[in-house]
């Protein structure tokens, strides 16, 4: 069982809010100007990836607190209880295995006394063996053509790691094209239906339970689809494979069982690109560079369970995010990849974070009474500058960002790749410098303003600064290096879960919207007037049933 250990009764936090919190470092500015040396002290590389997090409210001795606090929460004695296969995912009564899937060294990893590898690699060679054939050509549609489309349909972590990782990694593409389909609403399927061959067009039902109700409807549509038009029952075997913990159901789908890429319970949806669940990644990107994406999430699995905290990058990162999420009431945390092709990352991490310490319960089942997990947000730099800088730079609310760059381009076209870098080296050295007044006055007058000019505009030109950032920049976004980005942000999360006391890896608050729709789906399927409702839910079914 994982130490049930509140946070706020550590020695640590006690000293950072009653003593330290005061004397925290107040400028960056300062703590640059008077430290040559602060890039070398807060800066940590592993292979390719290059974390810099100089520019954060901290010194020496807040990361010494921090890092006593993971300590005091038993960050490492819960680091290895996930790896070990612990059932740490209480409520659930599962082990959290996601380290397993990737376990490229083969170590045994026991589940209920059984090491779990031989399956992890076996389901590892079925997909070797079907993205190979599906490549070649071997594997022929009805009509005997080769497939040439492949239509992932699934939902939250059944899509968003497959998309996010295809277009990190388009550089990598194969001839198939891609299609993802997820929203229930019809327009998702119809658009990617119009793209498509019937006769070279497979199908992967992505699904952990294979219960959901948004894959479900629109993996019906796609078999009604594919039966509508030129496709036989007895083709279904050809045109449609399953990813799904859920044999029984697959099968009552109408999907042949040879076709099914099993994972297991003790991996977590938000956590299953690795799994099966990542076999569209590997028909979109070849399978060995599906496998090196597999090596870089363990080189940086066997970094978070090894290394020393304080050269630790995920529990450094974890730490920074509590200094700001609970000394700091900082609410959001913005992921800011100056990569174009990294443009779901974001959005990936928003289900990974989110749907993880999005709780308000803690281990002991009480309500706790501090801050949980952050609002994470975030899209590609530059757009985003030209999109909500604005408030990073001179808002009221602090938002520490996540700056990620290459240092190579896939796509070295002119100078592009040097404008971006410019733009990322800047914008986290001006959220951390600001602009003070008197800049901002010696550049009015030197613009020739008068006096008076001055002192109506120069308010609004003048930048506080201090505003935190972290800048990792890798060498180049590479299977490897994309692996080991993810799997860096999972052990964040995984850490800032154990120092807050809750658990991170169900998912109960996505029930109660399903639940109720469910309730209101009947009630859509008649004229009648609905009244059993509050009077905003009654009001808005009855005018939608008045205007449909
Ligand atoms: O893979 P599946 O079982 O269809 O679940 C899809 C998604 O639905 C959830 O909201 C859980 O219901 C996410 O946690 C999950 O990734």
């Amino acid at each position: 069982m994982l130490p049930a250990i509140d946070f706020t009764s550590t020695n640590a936090f006690k000293y950072l809010t009653d003593h330290y919190i005061d004397i925290a470092p107040k400028s960056l500015r300062e703590l640059f100007g008077t430290d040559s040396e602060r890039f070398k002290k807060f800066s940590i590389q592993f292979e390719d990836i290059l974390v810099d997090y100089s520019k954060n409210r901290t010194d020496e001795q807040t990361v010494a607190l921090l890092v006593q606090l993971a300590k005091e929460c038993g960050v490492k004695e819960a680091i290895e209880a996930m790896f070990t296969g612990e059932k740490i995912n209480v409520t659930e009564n599962r082990e959290v295995l996601h380290t397993a899937l990737r376990n490229r060294s083969n170590t045994p990893v026991l589940v209920d006394g059984k090491d779990v590898m031989p399956a992890v690699n076996a389901v590892l060679a079925q997909m070797k063996t079907f993205t190979e054939a599906v490549l070649s050509g071997e594997w022929k549609g009805y009509t005997g053509k080769a497939i040439t489309d492949v239509v992932n349909i699934g939902i939250g972590g059944s899509d968003l790691g497959p998309v996010m990782v295809t277009e990190a990694l388009k550089a990598y593409k194969t001839h198939l094209n891609l299609h993802f389909v997820s929203n229930v609403d019809g327009t998702h399927i119809a658009e990617a239906l119009k793209k498509i061959d019937p006769e070279t067009t497979l199908f992967l039902i992505a699904s952990k339970t294979f219960t959901t109700q948004e894959t479900m409807a629109n993996a019906h549509s796609a078999r009604d689809w594919f039966l509508n038009n030129g496709g036989t029952e007895a083709d279904v075997a050809k045109h449609f494979a399953a990813l799904s913990t859920n044999a029984s159901a697959v099968s009552k789908f109408g999907i042949d069982t040879k076709n099914m890429f099993e994972f297991w319970d003790w991996v977590g949806g938000r956590y299953s690109l690795c799994s099966a669940i990542g076999l569209s990644i590997a028909l979109g990107i070849g399978f060995d560079k599906f496998e090196e994406l597999l090596d870089g999430a363990h080189a940086m699995d066997l970094h978070f369970r090894n290394a020393e905290f304080e050269q630790n990058i995920p529990v450094i990162l974890a730490l920074l995010g509590i200094w700001y999420n609970n000394f700091f009431e900082a609410e959001s945390h913005a992921i800011l990849p100056y990569d174009q092709y990294l443009h779901r990352f974001a959005a990936y991490f928003q289900q990974g974070d989110m749907e993880s310490n999005g709780k308000y319960v803690d281990r002991n089942g009480n309500r706790v009474e501090y801050e949980t997990g952050p609002i994470i947000w975030g899209e590609p730099g530059t757009n985003g500058q030209h999109a909500f800088y604005q408030l990073i730079h001179q808002g009221t609310k602090l938002v520490p960002c996540d700056f990620i760059a290459p240092a190579q381009s896939h796509n070295p076209v002119g100078e592009h790749h040097t404008l971006l870098l410019s733009n990322f080296f800047a914008q986290t050295e001006a959220l951390m410098n600001g602009k003070t007044h008197e800049e901002v006055v010696a550049e009015l007058q030197a613009q020739g303003k008068t006096g008076a000019e001055i002192e109506k505009l120069a308010p609004f030109k003048v930048f506080e600064g201090n505003r935190p950032t972290n800048s990792i920049l890798v060498k180049k976004v590479t299977p490897h290096v994309l692996g080991s980005l993810i799997a860096m942000y999972e052990h964040k999360i995984f850490v800032q879960g154990i120092i807050w006391n809750i658990y991170s890896f169900d998912q109960w608050g996505v029930e109660l919207g399903k639940q109720l729709a469910g309730k209101i789906l009947p009630e859509l399927r008649t004229a009648d007037e609905v009244s059993t409702h509050d009077s905003s839910t009654n009001g808005l079914i009855n005018q939608y049933k008045e205007w449909r």
